[in-house]
């Protein structure tokens, strides 16, 4: 609702009231037109104040209502009303000010923010485009240049910026609201017309048409594939060149066109589930609800290798202070050197104080660790080494204290049996660069406590990143569904197809990469060494093994010939590509002729392999890995896959995540294709669809909300 007070001053105060962001529900909107109705045709009242309750000005359009029937009145003549309004309408920008609530605010004749206050026009995100007048206002505002960058990337824009750009015409480290109200007793009686933006002309570079080519190629790099930047260029370009009551038509149009592609759905979608991942669950009934997290107030990382130096940066950064840990006196003074610099390089980066930082020491002292809440061990991926610390720790650390590993695979429980209090023990798988990945995945052992989830959870809360609770087993959930998919593309290689028509296929699809240039980019050595530690090739492969079978499964030794070649990636400038300038790859001739060897040494016949093809069996093998892992309870819903694959492994935030896609490509086209690749490829039994999508096919192929039912019928290891 809104409601409506007045003040001594003749002063309207309308006050957005519909927690938690104030969005622009149905209800919202009504009393919008109610309240400024209310308040223009009041002879008393000379001047509106518009604010938000809670010190929040309004997080944009309730995007539930997106999924639903739409009722109300709309929000572009709600705006043109205030616009219209003979007396002057100044906005009270606290907290936030995100799309349709920027949109709002922009038809005020004023705006004054809080200096805490961000504002954007968020939209885009959310596979959408500021609809209610964003994309014409704005550049009329402050100029196409300006207007193009913040309506193409949805960022968020501070207080700060937006005064110096136009946006808000003051900021304030007082009360906004009491400004506000000052200013609107100001301007009182003054003639509108030049406030309102719908008349202004939008500045205007002179060479409009390279202005946008560079932010579509901006576009096609950052997110290819995706509808909306695209549609938002258009917009601004009608902007730059239109009327405005034509420049809202071709608005209009374009949301309509936006509003019923599956992109938008699929960006809502992610929208929701990140939060959602935040309320975990077990499956005995411990929750994020009735699970209470322990303080963490001093921390600890051992390990100043890649992920160490990179999680101890983010935990200074949450302001705790942490203890780091080394074996040797030489790694220990590099690897502070290297997070100093890191810290300098954030503290400048997001203008924080050092006084914000957490304190780091540094030491190769263990005993040091007595009085630490948490400690993260993130040696190197060896079992031994790391049983060896945990045991350690449990004479060393206080009997509370909670113990986390951070590997990207490794059995937690077999971890966990080297504690003393195997309960306390959790595992925080973190993505490289730690310090900027978003995603946590956070693995319960079979004897992990709820409390130790809870503290994990938390955590990755105060880090600012997205938590997501998974079961133990090899490779977890992401690393797992990484799996199938990498085969896949080695088998399509052998089989016919070139590491540059798989990986074109993948990025055209969406992803930043394709899974060639990722790997020559992450070191191929990194697959190499656990698929020796597991025996799959190198020394501990049983003699007389058959070069492309493992266990009577199909086995590609492509990547092993690579790595016995010195061909590691990018660092050794050659890997499934070449890297004559530094970070470019081009496809390499030698490659090539080694794959037509490798064929004929095999007598695989080369054929060409279809794109359609090329992203089936990589994608329905990666989601069917999915499905197993929900039918063995590792990851508690498909949601939490989605997130998973969307903030860690760079899907492409428009097609939802894999479960979400699986579903939009439809359950029984999935299954269809996995018999058909099966009954080709019976040597590999990934392709073989798993009984949960089968059984949601039979159950008419229900939507991916309504999955987790079915799926609780199953053991969960979680
Ligand atoms: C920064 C935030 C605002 C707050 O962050 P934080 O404090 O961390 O809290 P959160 O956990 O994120 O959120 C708290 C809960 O609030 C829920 N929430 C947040 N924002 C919204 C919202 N806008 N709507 C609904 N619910 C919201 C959130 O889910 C949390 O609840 P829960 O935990 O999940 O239960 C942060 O929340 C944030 O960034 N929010 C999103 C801001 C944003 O992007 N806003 C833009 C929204 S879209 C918009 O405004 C569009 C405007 C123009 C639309 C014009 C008209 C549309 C209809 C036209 C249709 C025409 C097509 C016709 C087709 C045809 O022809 O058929």
């Amino acid at each position: 609702m809104a409601l409506y007070r007045r003040i001594p001053g003749a002063i309207a105060v309308i006050t957005l009231t519909n927690p938690p962001v104030n969005a622009l529900s149905c209800t919202v909107r009504e009393a919008i037109y109610e309240t400024v109705k209310r308040a223009t045709a009041d002879q008393e009242v000379k001047a509106i104040v518009l604010c938000g309750a809670n010190g929040k000005f309004c997080g944009g359009a309730d995007i539930k209502e997106f999924s639903r029937e739409m009722r109300g009145p709309p929000l572009v003549p709600m705006i043109d009303m205030i616009e219209e309004s003979e007396k002057p309408v100044v906005a009270v920008i606290e907290g936030v000010a995100f799309g349709g609530g920027l949109e709002l605010a922009l038809g005020c004749h004023y705006r004054i923010a809080h200096s805490g206050a961000q504002v954007g026009l968020t939209e885009v995100t959310l596979g959408l485009l500021p609809a209610a007048g964003g994309t014409q206002r704005l550049p009329r505002l402050i100029g196409v240049p300006a207007a193009l960058d913040i309506i193409t990337t949805g960022r968020h824009v501070s207080a700060q910026e937006a005064v110096r750009l136009g946006i808000v015409d003051k900021v304030t480290d007082s009360s906004a609201m009491e400004e506000a109200i000052e200013f609107a007793k100001t301007v009182a009686g003054e003639p509108m017309g030049p406030r309102r933006l719908s008349l202004w002309t939008a500045a205007c570079p002179e060479d409009l048409d390279s202005l946008l080519e560079g932010a579509l190629v901006r576009i096609r790099q950052r997110s290819r594939g995706a509808l909306a930047p695209v549609a938002c260029v258009q917009a601004v370009r009608a902007a730059a060149s239109l009327p405005f009551a034509q420049g809202m038509k071709k608005e209009q149009e374009l949301m309509a066109y936006l509003f019923t592609s599956g992109q938008a759905r699929a960006m809502q979608y992610c929208f929701f589930t990140q939060r959602a991942a935040a309320r975990w669950t077990t499956p005995s009934g411990a929750s994020w609800e009735n699970t209470k997290a322990r303080p963490v107030r001093q921390a600890a990382v051992i390990g100043l290798g890649t992920m160490g130096k990179g999680i101890a940066v983010s935990l200074s950064r949450a302001g705790i202070p942490v203890i780091a840990v080394e074996t040797e006196q030489k790694r220990l003074k590099a690897g502070r050197k290297a997070v100093n610099s890191m810290l300098t390089r954030e503290s400048q980066k997001r203008g924080l104080a050092e006084a914000h930082l957490g304190s780091i020491s540094f030491t190769l002292d263990l005993r040091k660790l007595r009085d630490t809440d948490l400690v993260i061990e993130a040696v190197f991926e060896d079992m031994a080494l790391k049983k060896q610390i945990f045991s350690k720790l449990s004479s060393v650390c206080r009997p509370d204290a909670l113990l986390c590993t951070n590997t990207s695979g490794l059995n937690i429980d077999e971890i966990a049996s080297a504690a003393s209090r195997p309960e306390l023990v959790v595992g925080t798988h973190f993505f490289a660069p730690a310090h900027v990945m978003k995603l946590l995945e956070v693995v319960c052992g079979p004897r992990t406590s709820p409390v130790a989830v809870a503290t994990a959870m938390q955590l990755a809360k105060r880090l600012e990143k997205i938590g997501v609770v998974v079961g133990n087993c090899s490779g977890f959930v992401g690393n797992r569904m990484m799996r199938p998919y990498t085969e896949q593309a080695y088998y399509l290689l052998e089989e016919g197809a070139r590491p540059e028509e798989v990986d074109l296929v993948l990025e055209e699809f969406g992803f930043a990469m394709g899974i060639f240039r990722v790997m020559d980019l992450s070191g191929l050595d990194v697959g190499w060494r656990s698929r020796k530690e597991l025996g799959l090739t190198g020394p501990k492969l049983p003699p007389g093994t058959e070069a492309r079978s493992r266990g009577g499964k199909r086995y590609s030794p492509l990547p092993d010939i690579l790595c016995e070649s010195g061909r590691l990636g990018q660092k050794t400038g050659r890997g499934w590509y070449l890297y004559e300038k530094e970070r470019v790859a081009t496809p390499d001739p030698w490659l090539q002729s080694f794959l037509e060897d490798y064929r004929s040494r095999f007598g695989i016949q080369s054929r060409r392999v279809g794109q359609d093809e090329i992203l089936e069996r990589c994608l329905y093998s990666l989601i069917n890995e999915g499905f197993r892992i929900l039918q063995e309870g590792i990851a508690a819903s498909p949601e939490d896959i989605d997130v998973i694959y969307v903030s860690g492994y760079g899907w492409p935030r428009h097609r939802g995540g894999p479960m979400f896609y699986a579903w939009m490509v439809g359950l029984p086209k999935v299954l269809d294709k996995l018999e058909h690749y099966h009954r080709t490829h019976p040597d590999i039994p990934n392709l073989a669809p798993s009984s949960m999508l089968r059984k949601l096919v039979a159950r008419g192929s229900p939507p991916v909300h309504q999955w987790r039912a079915l799926i609780q019928q199953h053991s969960s290891q979680l």
